[in-house]
């Protein structure tokens, strides 16, 4: 109450702001630096633990830069951005990091490296502390530059209410969602989030690549290559537009219909079954969770289509004018020729 009575009694505002909260970083590596500058910009005080207080890279103006003991002490919330790979050394800074909150950030370059998660490993290194799972799944650039529609969100997971509650309160102040994913238990699971790449776009894009090949070689077969041994006719400039044209249109419809089709199939297991209230068998749920992507897709070779479609008239009317004006001008030709012929 000291603080904000000072406040309002200071006519202009400019002295002795509220004391700002003093988070501690350890590692002043890429996402270190970002993490750090964003709560920097938000009002936060930043303290940073390095090996090399004295030589480390360029960081944020107006961040300190310590031994990790002594940035450990200084702070009750200590962001551990440093791999996994090199946790080992916190083992032996457990007395500083009695009771502290500690957020673990890694993410591995491949899923089941180790046998328990990266939070699970970081708090067995130091019981004493409350290990908070988060920011994972978000990029040094989308920290740095702050939320944006695709990075919203902030996923959590820890064994402590309190140390989660500390977490999330930065973490809205960043400006991001918090969805608290439950215990340590769910680190697994978000340590994994940033290893899968648009999950649920893989098979309709494998579908598409598939159908695709199939019907090009296909007609490449029945139109082309068939009518050159047959005819000895060479007509492969067909290749690019008119047989691509006719691919597009195939691949689009049998993926709209891969769309609609789960949802009769389902539909109709109701109805055998007489209840709606029982599991779908895993291929219909898997089929039926990636319609929005089939159905995108089957769009796009729609639009392919008509683009092609719109395509042929003109490449047809182009090669049409130009016959035609040389038609003209050979009859022109020829005109002026026969009546050079009648003046002789
Ligand atoms: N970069 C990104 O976009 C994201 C990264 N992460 C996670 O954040 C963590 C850090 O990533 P990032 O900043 O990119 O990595 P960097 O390699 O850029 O930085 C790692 C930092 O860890 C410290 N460090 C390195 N080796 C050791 C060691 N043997 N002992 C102690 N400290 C060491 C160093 O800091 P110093 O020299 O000061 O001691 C170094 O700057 C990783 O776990 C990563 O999975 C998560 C999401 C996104
Ligand atoms: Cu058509």
């Amino acid at each position: 109450t000291e603080k904000v009575c000072h406040l309002s009694l200071c006519p202009l505002g400019t002295a002795a702001a509220p004391e700002q909260e003093l988070l501690c970083i350890f590692g002043t590596g890429d996402l270190g630096r970002s993490l750090g500058q964003r709560l920097l910009q938000t009002g936060y005080r930043v303290v940073y633990g390095s090996r090399r207080p004295h030589s480390c890279g360029p960081l944020p103006e107006r961040a300190q830069v310590m031994s990790h003991a002594a940035a450990a002490q200084s702070a009750n919330l200590v962001f551990i951005c440093i791999h996994r790979e090199n946790y080992d050394f916190l083992e032996t800074l457990a007395p500083e990091l009695k009771g502290k909150v500690l957020v673990d950030v890694s993410n591995n370059v491949e899923k089941n490296l180790y046998p328990e998660a990266n939070a699970e490993y970081l708090q067995r290194l130091i019981p004493g502390a409350h290990v908070v799972k988060a920011f994972n799944t978000l990029s040094a650039w989308a920290l740095q530059n702050g939320p944006s529609d695709a990075n919203r969100q902030v996923y959590l997971c820890g064994n402590n209410a309190e140390a989660k509650q500390a977490v999330s309160v930065v973490a809205t102040k960043l400006g991001f969602t918090v969805l608290d994913r439950g215990s340590v238990s769910a680190a697994k699971e978000l340590e994994d989030f940033p290893l899968q790449l648009f999950p649920e776009w893989r098979l309709p894009l494998r579908l598409a690549v598939g159908l695709t090949a199939f019907f090009f070689f296909y007609l490449l077969i029945r139109d082309i290559i068939s009518v050159y041994i047959k005819e000895k006719k060479d007509i492969s400039f067909r290749i690019m537009v008119s047989l691509a044209n006719k691919v597009f249109p195939i691949v689009s419809l049998i993926m709209l219909s891969l769309c609609y089709l789960p949802g009769v199939i389902a539909a109709f297991l109701q109805l055998y079954r007489g209840t709606k209230y029982k599991r779908f068998p895993d291929w219909l749920d898997r089929w039926m969770l990636c319609r929005k992507q089939l159905g995108l897709l089957a769009l796009g070779f729609a639009f392919l289509h008509v683009l092609y479609t719109l395509i042929i008239p003109i490449r047809y009317y182009v090669r049409f004018r130009l016959s035609a004006i040389t038609v003209s001008e050979v009859r022109d030709s020829l005109t002026a020729g026969e009546s050079l012929c009648l003046m002789q």
